[in-house]
């Protein structure tokens, strides 16, 4: 029989239940006002927003949906996207911006806009809604794949332009909050390094900011040759096609951002072995610099764990790949002959991981 709890304990489990199950309300109210734009109206405006002139101001809404759009509102503003406060000048209330709404304003130079957009959009969220069948489905390596007809992740951003453009925005969108930490807080990681090769860099948005903020480095930006096929380097920096499981050219540190975690435990055993090769050739010594997540499930801080394991969830439905922990970071650096390594928890939920052979 199912023990009878204190009918309190009954009232917490389902207030629990509601706020998880309706946890989706919170994520689509973020997405919605980030489409309507209206981080974008307040910021113009320059001062808090009443309803009415909000209402007024966006486009294609009409005066009659103004207690629907109060409503959204009221959502956002309790999840910390917007405070609603006086205005001196009249008996009203009106709506400004908080550290998160601002960076959903497009030009923002860390915007997250496109984040949001790509992140939410049904392309990405289908194969959560899929994971039940994918579990019991022995045919598709990845809920992305079952939610997807059988076309793993890279398959559809190949065939796909506007999902393929969407996703390539998001990740953009990630690079200028982390070039920023680790051109002025993070010096120290880069300083003496004569060259620098980006391993999985896209279209090079980071080697871009630490050619710039240390111009003695050498950059070169290793990508596959639809990625990097036809962009201009500069002085400092250069761009190469190839691949990461073949060849790394020789350099003094090799730098992986978001690419591990996108890999099983084997080829991340793989691409290191081709990174260590790289910064040994010459009699180098030289070390691989990793931004990505470290799950620390003993970290006091509740909210940070839980997105390091919404981004777990994210890479095993995606990609097949995963967020790890220390120790199973530790591990793949033993299995790929490197002796040492050391973390910098400094990137928010991600950290900086110096390895060396
Ligand atoms: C998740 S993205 C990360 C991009 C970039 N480092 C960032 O943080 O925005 C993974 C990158 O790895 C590249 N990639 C995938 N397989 C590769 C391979 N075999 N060799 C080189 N690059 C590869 C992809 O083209 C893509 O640009
Ligand atoms: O769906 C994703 C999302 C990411 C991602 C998003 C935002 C960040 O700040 C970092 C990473 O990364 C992905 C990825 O690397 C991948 O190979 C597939 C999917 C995703």
């Amino acid at each position: 029989m199912i023990k009878q709890e204190p009918s309190s304990d009954i009232l917490e489990a389902e207030a629990h239940i509601w706020n998880q199950v309706f946890n989706y309300v919170n994520s689509m109210s973020v997405k919605c006002v980030t489409e309507l734009g209206i981080p974008e109206i307040i910021h113009k405006h320059g001062r808090p927003m009443t309803l009415t002139e909000l209402v007024d101001a966006l486009p294609g809404v009409d005066r009659a949906k103004a207690d629907y759009v109060r409503r959204l509102m009221r959502t956002v503003v309790h999840s910390g996207f917007f405070v609603l406060e006086k205005i001196d000048s009249c008996d009203e209330q009106g709506y400004s911006l908080t550290p998160a709404s601002r960076l959903l304003i497009g030009d923002h130079p860390m915007s997250m806009k496109a984040f949001v957009l790509s992140q939410l959009d049904p392309f990405q969220t289908e194969p959560l809604r899929q994971l039940g069948r994918w579990f019991q489905n022995t045919e598709d390596h990845t809920a992305f794949q079952t939610a997807h007809n059988g076309m793993s992740f890279w398959e559809q951003k190949e065939r796909n332009p506007r999902f393929s453009h969407l996703f390539d925005q998001g990740m953009a969108s990630d690079t200028p909050m982390v070039a920023d930490v680790i051109t002025r807080d993070c010096r120290q990681v880069f300083e003496g390094l004569g060259s620098l090769v980006d391993v999985g860099g896209g279209t090079g948005t980071l080697a871009k900011a630490v050619a710039e903020a240390f111009p003695q480095i050498h950059c070169t930006v290793l990508d596959l040759a639809p990625v990097v096929a036809g962009i201009e380097g500069t002085r400092n920096l250069k761009y190469v096609e190839g691949d990461m499981f073949e060849y790394i050219p020789p350099s003094d540190a090799v730098l992986l951002k978001w690419i591990l975690h996108d890999w099983r435990d084997k080829e991340c055993v793989q691409i290191l072995k081709r990174c260590k090769e790289a910064i040994t050739s010459n009699e180098r010594r030289g070390k691989v610099v990793i931004i990505d997540i470290v799950v620390d499930d003993q970290k006091a801080n509740h909210k940070s764990v839980e997105t390091q394991l919404f981004f777990d969830m994210l890479m095993m439905t995606a990609v097949d790949g995963r967020e790890r922990d220390q120790k199973e970071w530790a591990k793949l650096f033993l299995d790929a002959g490197f002796s040492s390594y050391k973390i910098s928890p400094l990137l928010g939920i991600r950290s900086i991981i110096e390895v060396y052979p």
